[in-house]
């Protein structure tokens, strides 16, 4: 006998989202929030995620705006460029990964860190009221805060703090919610990944779902 399963990708999500909002705590998030913690937990399959979600006042308005103006998308590894939905962008905005730059390998070895943190100096061009996405690397996150002390360094428009894993990552997102050099969001802990990085960048570019 074959298998009977959901064929159709619109109620595919209609039910998980409805699933979602039933199951989850989202009272705290506001209306632009709301919807970036919902896909959030879509794209990790993790109701529960949403207690560790932090948002600084704000956050989510200003970077929907930064998106609607233009801002580029800066992420720190290719997994999270390549899962933008480019056709949900709302003015064909840049999206720049710098981490397989011919220099990289050489810069990270000048300066005695990863390739992730390497990669970021390559940023500063573009760093101006950009959208940075950072989901998979902790000392990404740590070199842009370490950036972002000098007050010459040019300001992104918002932060996805979403680095993942057992070495930095919950420091380097503790980090950043209190040095909160510009609007921030974060997965507090461990929790993170490229996945539920992209989820927030593609809700952000969105209509409220
Ligand atoms: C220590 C690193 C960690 N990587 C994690 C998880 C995942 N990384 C994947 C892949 C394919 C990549 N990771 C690199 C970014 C690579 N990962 C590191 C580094 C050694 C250091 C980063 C850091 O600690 O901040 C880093 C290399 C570097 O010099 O910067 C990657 C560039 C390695 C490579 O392939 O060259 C590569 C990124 C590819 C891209 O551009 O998309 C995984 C898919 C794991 C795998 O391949 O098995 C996975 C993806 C997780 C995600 O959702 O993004 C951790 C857990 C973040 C870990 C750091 C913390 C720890 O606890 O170990």
């Amino acid at each position: 006998m074959p298998h009977e399963y959901e064929t159709n990708g619109a109620a595919i999500y209609e039910e998980s989202f409805r699933t979602i909002r039933a199951e989850a705590d989202l009272n705290r998030f506001d209306v632009d929030e709301e919807p970036v913690v919902v896909r959030m937990i879509h794209a990790a399959g993790l109701v529960g995620l949403e207690r560790d979600v932090a948002f600084s006042d704000g956050m989510a308005t200003v970077a929907r705006a930064a998106l609607k103006g233009g801002a580029p998308i800066l992420c720190d590894a290719f997994m999270v460029a390549e899962g933008i939905t480019r056709k949900r962008l709302p003015a064909d905005n840049a999206v720049i990964c710098t981490l397989r730059d011919a220099e990289v390998p050489e810069m990270a070895a000048r300066m005695g860190n990863t390739r992730s943190a390497a990669a970021l100096e390559l940023w500063r061009p573009h760093l101006e009221g950009a959208l940075v996405a950072i989901g998979n690397a902790p000392t990404a996150l740590f070199h842009l805060l370490n950036m972002l002390e000098d007050p010459a360094c040019p300001r992104p428009a918002a932060i996805i703090g979403c680095p993942v894993g057992f070495v930095g990552a919950a420091e380097s997102k503790d980090a950043l919610m209190q040095d909160l050099p510009c609007p921030a969001m974060i997965v507090r802990g461990r929790l993170g990944g490229s996945a539920i990085t992209v989820a927030a960048v593609n809700a952000l570019a969105s209509r409220a779902e």
